[in-house]
């Protein structure tokens, strides 16, 4: 159905000053906001960044908190201070619903010389498409965010629900000290929340929208094998020594089959079994593999069909291994041993899947190999991360409203996807906040975040921005006449 008269008028509204949108997106990309690379230079615009941002929100009418999250310490024994989170809060009406949206400002790093087409702190716009390091991952959506909200104020409508920011400005490191500061905060700013937003993902398609209801976890490992701290000359030594690197590439390749198959005894006892149900759910996702797999230049995927691919992206979990620490990785025939390296592999979690269970299977795996080896070095095994998968229920109200945002904007239903990735807040807003939370990306699939060509096409940023109008507005009908199933 047709938007209603006050939406469509802030529809147009969005629709007449999407250049100025634009605008502020190429101002906030330009901010080198990357909170990966641990110098001064970045954290300075790490600050800067959130400091425009507070100030963006101030202006709008917001009651806003930038909270001190104190400092980082550093591997190295070097201390960085931690970018403020910001708490903002707009409107306090006990009668509207309150609306909680997350987000981040910072971003992964970006260098011209990876590969970058275009410079990537200056937001260049080709065939509507906006290129730039943020620009989907995740300025824009919060952008896209506030700027729905400054529509309403623009044209001195009433705003259908009550707003709450959370931004944060380490999200890429990690969200270094976040769930301390949602501890202290759960019964003060979050308490009066009813609803949150997360929009840090993407659809699965170049088209057609998407509503997001789980993630995976993720639990990373490192495995240590140490003989010594120094290396070896490989004419010296070599034949006599266990070479730490031997014990560790077996290590390794006793995790994984070629089928994709996790090797580590029990890791799948706990996985959600699959209903003919959730079959359906795949074979209604519009993807198309044939182009899904050029576009991601993949020779061949393990599995044929659609249904099996989104399985394994979201309902199993995965193993991937990501690299040795101190093993020799530079051009020229260099004939060292190493005497100490560190193997570093993840486990994606899915539903039910624990995190502490997991450690111990793995841990008890690793050990059993290494003792088949009779090998004199030492190993460690150690879980890094461990992060939690997260699931909601798509029948609760914040996905009615979703959905229907989404209707009336595209005049189609959303796909109803998971992500393969992990976003941890979201965890944190169920089970440390205890808060209902929905997803609702904006950028489409091809987006590249954390790529070389980072974008966000002019079309899902302006249009996502009336679906976050259009969810206001939902959101709060919802509330005053709730739907029977969603109170289920
Ligand atoms: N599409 C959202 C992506 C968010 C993301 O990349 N999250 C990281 C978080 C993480 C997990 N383990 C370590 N960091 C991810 O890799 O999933
Ligand atoms: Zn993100
Ligand atoms: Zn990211």
């Amino acid at each position: 159905s047709p938007a209603p008269a006050p939406l469509e008028k802030v529809f147009q509204y969005i629709d007449l000053h999407q250049d100025e949108s634009v605008q502020m997106l190429k101002e906030w990309v330009a901010i080198e906001s990357d909170s990966v690379q641990p110098v001064p230079h970045f954290r300075q615009e790490l600050f800067r960044m959130m400091a425009v941002a507070a100030d963006m929100l101030q202006r709008l009418g917001a009651h806003v908190a930038s909270v001190d999250m104190g400092s980082q310490q550093l591997p190295d024994g070097q201390s960085l201070p931690i970018p403020p989170v910001i708490l903002a809060e707009l409107g306090d009406d006990p009668t509207k619903a309150t609306v909680c949206f997350y987000g981040h400002l910072d971003v992964q790093p970006a260098d011209r010389a990876d590969g970058w087409l275009t410079d990537p702190y200056m937001l260049t716009e080709v065939d509507g498409k906006l290129y730039g390091r943020g620009a989907t991952d995740n300025k824009g959506p919060v952008l896209a965010w506030i700027n729905a909200v400054s529509a309403f104020r623009a044209l001195e409508q009433d705003l259908p629900v009550n707003i709450k920011f959370i931004i944060e400005g380490m999200e890429e490191a990690g969200s270094v000290a976040l769930e301390e500061l949602m501890e202290k905060e759960k019964d003060r700013f979050f308490s009066g929340v009813d609803y949150v937003v997360i929009s840090d993902n993407l659809w699965i398609s170049q088209r057609k929208p998407a509503v997001t209801y789980g993630t995976r976890g993720n639990s990373y490992f490192t495995v240590e094998v140490k003989c010594r701290d120094q290396d070896f000359h490989s004419g010296t030594f070599g034949g006599i020594l266990h070479e730490p690197m031997a014990d560790l590439v077996a290590l390794l390749g006793s995790l994984v089959d070629s089928s994709g198959r996790i090797l580590v005894p029990g890791i799948y006892d706990e996985v959600a079994p699959l209903t003919e149900e959730e079959i359906n759910t795949y074979k209604a996702i519009d993807l198309d593999l044939e182009e899904y797999q050029n576009s991601s230049q993949v020779a061949k995927f393990l599995f044929d069909t659609k249904e099996e691919i989104l399985m394994h992206l979201w309902r199993y979990p995965s193993l991937s291994i990501h690299g040795i620490e101190g093993a020799f990785d530079e051009p020229g025939a260099k004939t060292v041993i190493p005497g100490r390296v560190i193997g570093k592999f993840s486990i994606r979690l899915v539903p039910h899947m624990n995190v502490s269970e997991v450690e111990k299977q793995v841990t008890r795996h690793l050990e059993d190999v290494f003792s088949k080896r009779k090998s004199s070095n030492k190993m460690v095994v150690s879980m890094a991360l461990g992060l939690h998968p997260w699931i909601a229920n798509i029948n609760s109200t914040q996905y009615i409203a979703a959905k229907r945002a989404i209707r009336t904007v595209f005049g189609t239903d959303p796909d109803m996807i998971r992500d393969g990735s992990t976003i941890p807040i979201a965890k944190m807003f169920q089970e440390i906040v205890h808060k209902r939370v929905v997803m609702i990306p904006l950028g489409a699939v091809d987006d590249g975040e954390h790529s070389q060509n980072e974008k966000i096409n002019r079309w899902n940023y302006i249009e996502g921005t009336k679906v976050f109008a259009a969810f206001f507005f939902e959101m709060a009908q919802l509330h005053e006449s709730p739907e029977p199933s969603s109170l289920m």
